[in-house]
């Protein structure tokens, strides 16, 4: 039952960096090279990591939370070149913080930010959103209505129930021995209301609570859920999803989704380029140019929520290149998750960026049934996530037959648990003999912290 692969990732290796945007090349030769004294040789500046790192690759740094680094060289924003203890190597920058005396306290903070997440589940604009989802939500009711008879007498887990539509759903259609409709915010509230309202009660049973710190009376044969955020992870609720299915579903039990998939392609993006770049280049007939770096950093450094790629828009064949197993993924996984990718351009056009979404796959209870597909693709009925953009710095011309290879890496925040950061590596190689017309380029874009 469930897909046997965990995290399908192909790792990548080495380490050169050229920004698009500077050109220059950083090549490294082993992980105890001298750094060439470069012109401006500047000391070392001492660091203090916040999280542990271990390190993939000969030319990375693994280090614990607490270590202090020294600093050498900060070759670009994401990655920079350490030393602990005379050895010395890459680093991710987010991990290392100045001074901990100097930042303000943030120890005071919570890194999961519940009050302001669960404040805004305790309100109706989100369920709305979500409830007015129509692919969303038949896709679950779907799940429910095909696995109608095989539900009978089974123990449902309904995580991060929200108003209780899947556990209703599960009530209405289906007849389970029990759900237990678990919600964190004040909505829960709300839900036993729904409940009563609509004659549940004697299956659905609201818990109000998070997931990891509730009791069941017993175990569970589905967990069902609806986690996914933008660029699939964004939130990482699903974390609280995998602590709940070590602890509360029964071997051989069924996750709802099963396994899910972040797809991702390269694309044209002409209108919102023009509307947030280009614009500055005759206002009213003026050149307001200067100001497109700033445009650059305002519009283009973080991804872009809810944009609607159109088919057309996109330059190759989109490809999966996360795939995660839910029956065995961990949460250590998620705090790196790889992908590689290798694109064959479709048309000429321009290559604006890259726009990512997911699709999530709700496997039968029936051995050999059917599988539910939830598909928040360009080809598929639009939801509410739309897709995720990627902009890069300057737009790439592109031909039929040339070839975008790279990779793209999902790296939690170490400090603010729901927020990551994704990194997309790329090279373009013209169809074209001549090798040195290849571009190479790295983007990272934080969400949101
Ligand atoms: N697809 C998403 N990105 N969000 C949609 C589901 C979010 C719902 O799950 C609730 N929720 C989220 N995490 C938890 C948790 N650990 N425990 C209980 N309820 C939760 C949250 O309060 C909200 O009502």
């Amino acid at each position: 039952m469930g897909f046997r692969n965990n995290v399908n990732c192909l790792f990548w290796g080495g380490m050169s960096f050229t920004c698009d945007k500077y050109e220059f090349e950083e090549e490294v030769t082993t992980r105890n090279a001298e750094k060439e004294e470069d012109e401006d040789d500047t000391s070392p500046e001492e660091y203090v990591a916040v999280s542990n790192f271990t390190g993939s690759g000969s030319d990375q740094l693994s280090f614990s939370s607490g270590d202090a680094l020294l600093v050498h060289a900060k070759p670009s924003p994401e990655w920079w070149w350490a030393e602990l203890q005379g050895v010395i190597g890459y680093v991710p920058a987010g991990y290392l913080r100045q001074d901990a005396a100097e930042e303000e306290d943030t120890s005071m903070e919570d890194p999961w930010q519940d009050e302001e997440y669960f404040g805004s589940y305790g309100t109706l604009r989100l369920h709305l959103e979500m409830l007015s989802d129509k692919s969303r939500t038949e896709a679950y009711r779907q799940v429910v209505l095909s696995n109608s008879a095989s539900l009978r007498n089974k123990v449902v887990m309904d995580l991060g129930c929200g108003t209780g539509i899947i556990s209703l759903f599960c009530a209405q259609l289906a007849q389970p021995s029990g759900v237990y409709a678990v919600e964190a915010s004040s909505m829960a509230e709300y839900t036993r209301q729904l409940v009563k309202q609509n004659g549940c009660e004697e299956v659905v049973t609201v818990l109000q609570g998070r997931a990891e710190e509730i009791e069941l009376p017993e175990q569970v044969d589905v967990l069902v859920s609806e986690w996914m955020g933008n660029c699939l992870l964004f939130e990482f609720m699903v974390e609280s999803v995998l602590l709940a299915r070590d602890r509360w579903l029964k071997d051989g039990g069924v996750m709802w989704p099963s396994s899910a998939a972040l797809t991702l392609v390269p694309c044209q993006a002409n209108s919102y380029y023009a509307e947030k770049m280009a614009f500055w280049e005759r206002p009213y007939g003026l050149d307001f140019t200067p100001l497109q770096p700033l445009a650059q950093q305002e519009f283009f450094a973080k991804p872009k929520f809810s944009h609607l790629i159109e088919p057309d828009d996109c330059l190759t064949a989109p490809r999966d290149v996360i795939l995660l197993d839910m029956y065995t993924l961990q949460v250590k996984d998620l705090e790196e998750i790889k992908g590689q990718f290798h694109f064959c351009v479709e048309k000429s056009g321009v290559f604006h960026g890259f726009t990512a979404w997911f699709t999530v796959r709700f496997e039968s209870l029936e051995a050999g049934g059917a599988t539910v597909e939830l598909n928040t693709g360009p080809n598929s009925d639009p939801t509410h996530w739309k897709q995720t953009l990627f902009m890069l710095d300057r737009p790439v011309s592109v031909c039929a037959g040339d070839s975008i290879t790279g990779t793209i890496v999902l790296c939690r925040n170490p400090v603010w648990r729901r927020h990551m950061n994704v990194t997309l590596h790329w090279s373009i190689n013209g169809s074209t003999e001549d090798t040195d017309n290849c571009q190479v380029g790295t983007k990272s874009f934080p969400m949101w912290r």
